[in-house]
């Protein structure tokens, strides 16, 4: 895919515009719409999307968490089959722009023909427009707008990024993989921790998540593929939370991950982490030994479930 920070101003595209924050089944259904109509068209299909989350602009107080970062979101629209990307900061000059000027701007500088538009996506600093008033100024400036309908399947009903951040926040990483089509991961890098995990015999890697405002997973143990930055996945068990047993119950939240069956040294590496299963709640326990038990006993449990 390029990134059209230069490109090529006359290859005619069609284009759709979101932030398609984790590129949910729902997002690859309309890249799907995309991809179809360009096909037809003889259109490349382009996705318009922000480097910054609008939501973030409009309400400036608020903290949105993100599923995935710029470049996962870039590679994943890639495997989608978007050709090219244009990607824009979402700054109150976009924000002030009226539907019309938008399109307008995106046929002007883009070169867009048409337009794939979502049930319930919109553009345009105009709050009351409908789908019917889109395609007239579509039609007004030369531009196509085709709608796409909603995502429905029978296992999951509505698809949406607050939807799996919600999930995400109870644990649900099994129904965020149905919504996802893939498990939720996050990237990381590996820093140094108290070194009390090698004496337990249970060495964790801690890690620092990679990516503004990325969404970690509610507290609590999960079972995980760690894919480790040589490309090797394994099984692992992941603890996201305040170790009261070895910490203060108001220490900040850590994220360890145990690699079952690995020896090595990971200080300064990164690593991907995909959340396979919730396994428990973090605890307290009366001391190291029975950490240690219930660490033994994760592992079984993870073991089972990563096959
Ligand atoms: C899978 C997993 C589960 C854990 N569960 C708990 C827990 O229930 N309670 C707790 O206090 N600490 C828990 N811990 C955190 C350990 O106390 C911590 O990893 C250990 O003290 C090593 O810390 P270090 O990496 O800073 O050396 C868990 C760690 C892992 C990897
Ligand atoms: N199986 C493993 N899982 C995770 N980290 C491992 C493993 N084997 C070796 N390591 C290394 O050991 C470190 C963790 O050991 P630990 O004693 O818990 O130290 P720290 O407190 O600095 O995390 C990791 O950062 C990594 O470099």
């Amino acid at each position: 895919m390029n990134l059209l920070t230069s490109y090529d101003r006359t290859r005619p595209r069609i284009a759709a515009v979101g932030m398609f924050d984790g590129v949910h089944a729902g997002h690859r259904h309309l890249l799907d719409v995309l991809c179809q109509a360009g096909d037809e068209m003889g259109l490349s299909p382009t996705v318009i999307t922000f480097r910054n989350h609008p939501r973030k602009v409009v309400n400036p107080g608020s903290r949105v968490e993100m599923l995935s970062t710029l470049d996962d979101r870039l590679e994943m629209l890639s495997h989608a089959g978007i050709a090219d990307c244009v990607v824009m900061d979402f700054n109150d000059g976009l924000r002030s722009m009226s539907a019309r000027d938008f399109i307008v701007m995106l046929r002007d500088g883009y070169s867009v023909k048409a337009m794939v538009k979502g049930f319930n996506n919109r553009f345009g600093h105009e709050r009351n427009l409908d789908m019917d008033d889109y395609i007239r100024i579509g039609r007004e400036e030369g531009v196509e707008i085709i709608c796409a309908d909603e995502y429905r399947s029978v296992a999951t009903p509505s698809v949406s990024s607050s939807t799996v951040r919600k999930l995400l926040h109870e644990h649900e990483v099994g129904k965020v993989a149905e919504l996802l089509g893939r498990p939720y991961s996050i990237r990381g890098r590996v820093i140094h921790g108290k070194k009390l995990g090698r004496q337990l015999g249970f060495p964790t890697a801690n890690i620092e998540p990679i990516g503004d405002s990325i969404l970690v997973p509610g507290n609590g143990v999960y079972a995980a593929f760690a894919t480790l930055s040589d490309g090797s996945r394994h099984r692992a068990i992941l603890n996201i939370g305040h170790r009261p047993t070895v910490d203060g119950c108001d220490s900040p939240v850590n994220i360890e991950v145990h690699i079952i069956d690995y020896d090595g040294d990971l200080y300064g590496t990164e690593m991907r982490i995909e959340f396979m299963a919730f396994l428990r709640k973090e605890m307290r326990f009366s001391g190291l030994d029975e950490l240690k038990a219930q660490l033994a006993r994760d592992v079984e449990a993870a073991n089972a479930l990563l096959l």
